[in-house]
């Protein structure tokens, strides 16, 4: 094997075309940032700003519904995990399945029929204004968190390869993304999705075809990695601490999705956007064959890495031991000389991230509105309240770069960090929608009970997980090992500290060392758990004080095949009892649509 690593950068030595590329990429989002924002209702209301007047197709909001969290994080994580660990990591695709049809029809019936405009406007409705308050700042901490490390990946990767300025880029691409996303609402942010995702599709597609092609063919790579011992059977292994399993990943990940295409509001605003409810589901349907295709790119990519360096290591001769800055070195290795190529690719990079920075921007901006400022504004003019969503839009720009910073410091794969904090926050989250929804007995003092638990679980597991390290990284033979990150002499210092601290208990040891693939489910659960107990000490909600609407008859629907009288007797949850007067108030504030769920006729 040739390893070709005498000419780094090759970015730099290609011509101009590669950055006409990149140029026109940002110039076109902000084109269709500028378009919505001089055309339609120029973005006066904030049904318009936030809500794109409800009045999205299908199409665009499922490419959107994909961008979301498909960001450089996978494109370039998930090659850097098929290279390191093998094929095992593509079975998460059997997640999707569940992880799209619950949504589909559970969340999306209950939440669409609410006409919130936020997701966690639902937690008042079932529960209380304290409930949703510590949903919305628990939503605010989790994407914060996550933009930090979208922002900064392929900043870092750019920079370690091609001696990209590192901070330069990142206030690029958060400057860029915080203009177009303030300029043109959502509308811009769901059409400049749409151009991004196929941008990102592109630049895969291109380093799989040259890559395929420079690495002898398709038989040729097929062998490699066949040889390499990089084709995973099913591991059906129940151990709950292996990273990667049959079970973590088709099971546990089905939580992560629920997390993230059920409850997130990110994803609960475009559905929400959309013209009707049987276009928000059509939508949701038509994120499976899209997300199938980007894993499998993705996959393949790590795979053609492999057949390429054919299990040598690189690394040390790029003078960096981290996975994920391989594979940029790898793409540009492989796109070097061919011009408009690495352009290609560095446009995909940042398309994929953009398109992730500019659905928290706005998700971020409209849970902070109609969560945390329009309840105790109810006056305020809607131009007022519109300027407010821009601004606010703008400060979590800048907010994002500072939390760049912070990943800067951390020194994991960049895959794993990610997926971490969408299990470590959005799994509670998840398991106070769950709570509501399907259990009619929890109360208000349940739910912020189960939630303040389950983030306190939560934390304590992720960070133990941290300083224990024992479910980490053993990577398949032949070794490519995975080399500790560069830390700093103090940093190494307090992780030595601080892991004999932790790995004194052994019992404690194994809780910490839990799959990162099954934090979403165990945090649901401890909320539910928690939730439920609580509830039940404190005195447990009556169904007539329940609001209409905000429960799906879970239990209802799974015994459907139960004779009438009986499933009356089980899982009669009809907030029907409900007072007249009550729900007419209901009806008049959020103009609900006037459907219940009622067992007996619904099911
Ligand atoms: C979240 C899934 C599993 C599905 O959308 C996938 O897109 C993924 O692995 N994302 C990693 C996080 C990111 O790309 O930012
Ligand atoms: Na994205």
């Amino acid at each position: 094997c040739d390893l070709g690593l005498s000419t780094l950068g090759p970015f730099s030595q290609t011509g101009v075309v590669d950055y006409v590329i990149f140029a026109v990429l940002l110039a076109a989002s902000m084109a269709i940032g500028l378009y919505y924002a001089l055309s339609g209702g120029r973005q006066r209301t904030t049904q318009e700003f936030l809500m794109a007047d409800r009045s999205m197709h299908c199409l665009p909001v499922s490419l959107s519904l994909i961008a979301s969290f498909q960001s450089a994080v996978a494109i370039i994580g998930v090659p850097g995990e098929i290279y390191t660990h093998g094929t095992q990591y593509w079975f998460i695709g059997c997640s999707y399945i569940l992880g799209l049809l619950i949504p589909a029809h559970v969340f999306i019936p209950v939440l669409y029929r609410l006409r919130v405009s936020s997701a966690y406007q639902y937690l008042e409705l079932r529960f209380s204004k304290a409930v949703r308050i510590c949903g919305t700042l628990t939503f605010i901490c989790q994407m914060v968190i996550y933009m930090g490390v979208c922002v900064y990946t392929p900043a870092f990767a750019l920079n370690a390869v091609t001696g990209f300025e590192l901070w330069g880029t990142v206030l690029a691409t958060g400057l860029v993304c915080t203009l177009y996303t303030t300029m043109g609402g959502l509308k811009a942010v769901i059409w400049t999705d749409v151009f991004q995702t196929v941008v990102m599709f592109a630049g895969q597609l291109a380093v799989i075809m040259v890559g395929v092609q420079r690495t002898g063919g398709v038989s040729e790579v097929w062998r490699k990695v066949w040889e390499g011992n990089r084709i995973s059977g099913l591991d059906l292994n129940p151990d709950p601490t292996e990273r990667h399993t049959f079970w973590t990943l088709g099971v546990g990940g089905i939580f992560l999705m629920l997390s993230l295409y059920g409850v997130n509001q990110a994803q609960v605003q475009r559905y929400l956007s959309s013209r009707t409810e049987k276009e928000a589901v059509r939508s949701c349907y038509m994120v499976f064959p899209s997300l199938q295709l980007a894993l499998a790119l993705s996959c393949v990519m790590g795979l053609v890495m492999f057949a390429r360096y054919c299990g040598e290591d690189p690394s040390d001769k790029l003078g960096t031991s981290s996975r994920d800055a391989m594979v940029i070195y790898f793409v540009m290795d492989m796109l070097q000389g061919l011009p408009g190529l690495p352009g290609l690719f560095v446009a995909c990079l940042f398309s994929a991230a953009l398109s992730t920075i500019s659905s928290a921007f706005n998700s971020l901006a409209t849970v902070t509105m109609e969560d945390l400022i329009k309840p105790y504004f109810p006056a305020m003019s809607e131009s007022r309240a519109t300027l407010l969503s821009k601004a606010l839009a703008a400060s979590y720009g800048l907010l994002c770069l500072a939390m760049a910073y912070l990943t800067h410091l951390m020194g994991d794969s960049v895959l794993q960090v990610a997926l971490k904090i969408f299990g470590m926050v959005g799994g509670p989250i998840l398991g106070l929608f769950s709570l509501g929804m399907f259990f009619p007995w929890a109360n208000s003092t349940g739910a912020v009970a189960g939630l303040g638990t389950g983030l306190a679980v939560a934390f304590w597991v992720g960070i133990g997980s941290i300083f224990t390290r024992s479910s980490g990284a053993r990577p398949l033979p032949p070794d490519c090992t995975a080399i500790l990150n560069t830390t700093t002499a103090i940093h190494t210092a307090l992780i030595n500290h601080l892991s004999l601290f932790f790995s004194r208990p052994t019992g404690l040891k194994r809780f910490y060392s839990l799959s990162y693939m099954w934090y979403s489910a165990f945090n649901c659960f401890t909320v539910i758990l928690i939730g439920l107990i609580i509830s039940f000490l404190t005195g447990p909600m009556k169904e007539e004080d329940v609001t209409p609407g905000t429960i799906y008859p879970l239990l209802g629907k799974l015994l459907c095949f139960l004779p009438e009288h009986l499933k009356k007797k089980l899982c009669c949850v009809t907030p029907l009892g409900q007072t007249v007067s009550k729900m007419m108030e209901f009806k008049e504030q959020h103009m609900i649509p006037c459907h219940r769920f009622k067992c007996s006729t619904s099911l």
